[in-house]
């Protein structure tokens, strides 16, 4: 079973430690670190959530020309982090930059799956058009730019649960679509446009479910992580 990921969106290392020391010591989880904690905790605070017995999900949304991207997955692929993502919307080249700068990490660590943000979750319909000036729908240019992913030789993709479907068909079924936008029913959605339930992730063929304040902004995080995950689990046979 595939635990969900918990999206640890603090702003400092004791923040961070004040919510892991919430859960049970044993309690293995799979971590997400994005740029908020990142350009606090930096690779010593990864290290050590890995030195943990945790898996980490380095999430920067790498953007910026092929050359500068490779070299930064080239950095990062060899510190024993599972998942490490680049924005899709840098293109192809950038993208097969940064699977050639996974290759030539020369490190003994496992080297991590390399996945491509697609349309953010915060991205509505309505700002594809009016932002973005794009003419075609949300599941065309998310897909579209699966497709590119693909085409570059990532592992998968960042998109919304809403997706999956669509995705797995343009590409294949191993193919893998992590799903951020996770909220329980009746609940506030936030920032997010594409907003889906745990269950309806599961149902929908998610592989992985990010989730950060339904779970870091519960009275009882731990509680609402163990209901997330069974909600999730419960749904999800295959996985
Ligand atoms: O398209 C994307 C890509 C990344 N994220 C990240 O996931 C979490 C979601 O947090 P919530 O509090 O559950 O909304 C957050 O760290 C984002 O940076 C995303 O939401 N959408």
């Amino acid at each position: 079973m595939t635990r969900p990921i918990i999206a640890l969106d603090f702003s400092d290392q004791e923040a961070m430690t004040h919510f892991l020391r919430l859960f049970p010591t044993h309690e293995k989880l799979y971590l997400k670190v994005g740029m908020e904690l990142f350009y606090q905790i930096g690779i010593n605070g990864v290290q050590t959530l890995i030195d943990a017995g945790h898996d980490v999900f380095l999430d920067l949304k790498l953007h910026d020309i092929p050359h500068t991207v490779a070299r930064s997955v080239r950095l990062l692929s060899g510190l024993g982090i599972r998942l490490l993502n680049v924005h899709a919307l840098g293109g192809v080249k950038m993208m097969q930059a940064a699977k050639a700068g996974l290759m030539a990490n020369g490190s003994a660590t496992a080297l991590p799956k390399l996945i491509a943000v697609t349309q953010l979750t915060s991205t509505s319909e309505m700002q594809l058009k009016s932002e973005q000036l794009v003419t075609a729908s949300m599941m065309q240019s998310v897909s579209h730019l699966a497709s590119l992913a693909q085409q570059a030789g990532l592992d998968g993709v960042v998109c919304s649960a809403l997706e999956v479907k669509t995705i797995k068909q343009v590409t294949n079924s191993d193919f893998i679509c992590v799903t951020p936008g996770i909220r329980l029913a009746q609940t506030t959605s936030d920032d997010q446009q594409r907003v889906v339930t745990p269950q309806q992730a599961a149902e929908l063929g998610s592989d992985r479910i990010v989730v950060g304040r339904p779970i870091t902004q519960a009275a009882d995080p731990y509680r609402a992580y163990q209901q997330i995950k069974y909600l999730w689990e419960a749904n999800n046979v295959t996985r």
